[in-house]
């Protein structure tokens, strides 16, 4: 982190998190800050789901809710931007304060429970940037009031699939009652079967079926990951992302937030998502693509989930802590690491550490 960084951090720093990151939302809309772009690098090239990726570093969802910066995220380095999670309805989340940093561990815990705009202004939105190149992936999810849940996926299918790169579904986070309930194996085969007949009922405009993920939760049992592997396979989801937040708290430094409740990221998050990461890639096989997030924060970290079993990675919290520039720095690290090691394709790096990390205690 250079001075520069530093010092913009702790401005940001001075506001609420909340107010801090609505902020970085408007710098962003503006054309600030303005970043090195790392150079395009072939070897960092990842293509799968007839998806061509520049470089495996993402956007996770949650920082752009509403799809007001998806090309300033890009243009930030990041080799794809996911956008929501979104629901049918505008909502306002959970009462205020709902997030709050544990800075002595490079963490958050956020309870927002799905605030955003709705489905109508984040489609006008992504409609108005229709043609743009860059991959663009929607999640989606319910909302907290809705009599049938799955019906809300469904309608998310239907609004975003033909502006999405790729859908996601997300049924992991711990910030709206009972979502995560979902994951179980009877629930989850009705929604996996209900969205993916939803999918298969589109009119085929773009010749192409939009690759829908699943995100889960990092605090399943290996049963759990089992039944979810199962089903995934089953009903021909085209990847997983692991993982949403964590309502565990891993051995944290003393703060103020320790007993708040909701979901954290960041740091603490990164040796449990890895493994879950990793346990998944042996349940699944080598041919589904996995997104592996949780406590990226560095090449070192992104470099890891590869080796883990992730064909692509993505962070969130990392930003919060090191600035705009931590997704060029990761990049730029990367491609000098393929350099040195004298790698064709990153991608060579995918499970040559899955049996240490598969190995490891849920
Ligand atoms: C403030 C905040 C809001 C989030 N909102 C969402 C969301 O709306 N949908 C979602 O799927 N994940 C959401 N996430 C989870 C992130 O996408 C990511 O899975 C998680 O934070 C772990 O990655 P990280 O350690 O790099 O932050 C959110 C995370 C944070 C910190």
């Amino acid at each position: 982190m250079n001075a520069i960084d530093r010092l913009g951090r702790r401005l940001l720093f001075t506001f609420d998190p909340e107010t801090a990151h609505g902020l970085s939302i408007k710098a962003l809309k503006c054309g600030l800050p303005v970043v090195a772009k790392p150079p395009v690098d072939h070897r960092l090239r990842v293509q799968i789901c007839g998806l061509d990726f520049p470089n495996p570093l993402g956007m996770a969802a949650g920082y752009d809710k509403n799809g007001e910066v998806p090309d300033a995220l890009l243009g930030l380095g990041f080799g794809f931007a996911e956008i929501g999670s979104v629901t049918p309805l505008p909502q306002p989340g959970n009462p205020k304060p709902r997030i709050f940093r544990l800075t002595k561990d490079e963490a958050v815990i956020n309870r927002l429970g799905f605030n955003n705009e709705g489905h109508v202004r984040c489609e006008e939105r992504l409609a108005a940037r229709a043609g743009r190149p860059g991959v663009v992936g929607v999640n989606i999810g319910a909302n907290k009031d809705s009599a049938d849940r799955i019906a809300d996926y469904e309608l998310g299918v239907k609004r975003f699939a033909r502006h999405a790169s790729y859908l996601t579904v997300n049924i992991s986070s711990p910030n709206t009652p009972g979502l995560r309930n979902m994951q179980a194996r009877a629930e989850l085969a009705e929604l996996l079967s209900r969205i993916t007949a939803a999918r298969a009922a589109l009119p085929d405009g773009a010749g192409r079926k939009t690759p829908l993920f699943l995100k889960i939760a990092p605090d399943l049992a290996e049963a759990e990951l089992q039944d979810i592997a199962a089903e995934v396979a089953d009903k021909a989801v085209d990847g997983v992302i692991v993982s949403n937040t964590t309502i565990s708290r891993p051995n944290l430094q003393p703060s103020a937030f320790l007993g708040e409740a909701g979901g954290l990221s960041g740091k603490p998050l990164f040796e449990r998502s890895t493994t879950v990461l990793a346990k998944m890639r042996r349940l699944v096989g080598p041919d589904l693509a996995l997104i592996g997030v949780g406590g990226v924060d560095s090449a070192e970290t992104a470099l890891e989930k590869i080796r883990a079993g992730a064909d692509l990675v993505q962070l969130y919290t990392g930003m919060i802590y090191a600035g705009p520039a931590l997704p060029g720095r990761i990049v730029s690290e990367m491609a000098r690491f393929a350099e040195r090691e004298g790698l064709s394709s990153i991608t060579s790096l995918r499970d040559s550490r899955l049996d240490q990390w598969a190995a490891k205690p849920l």
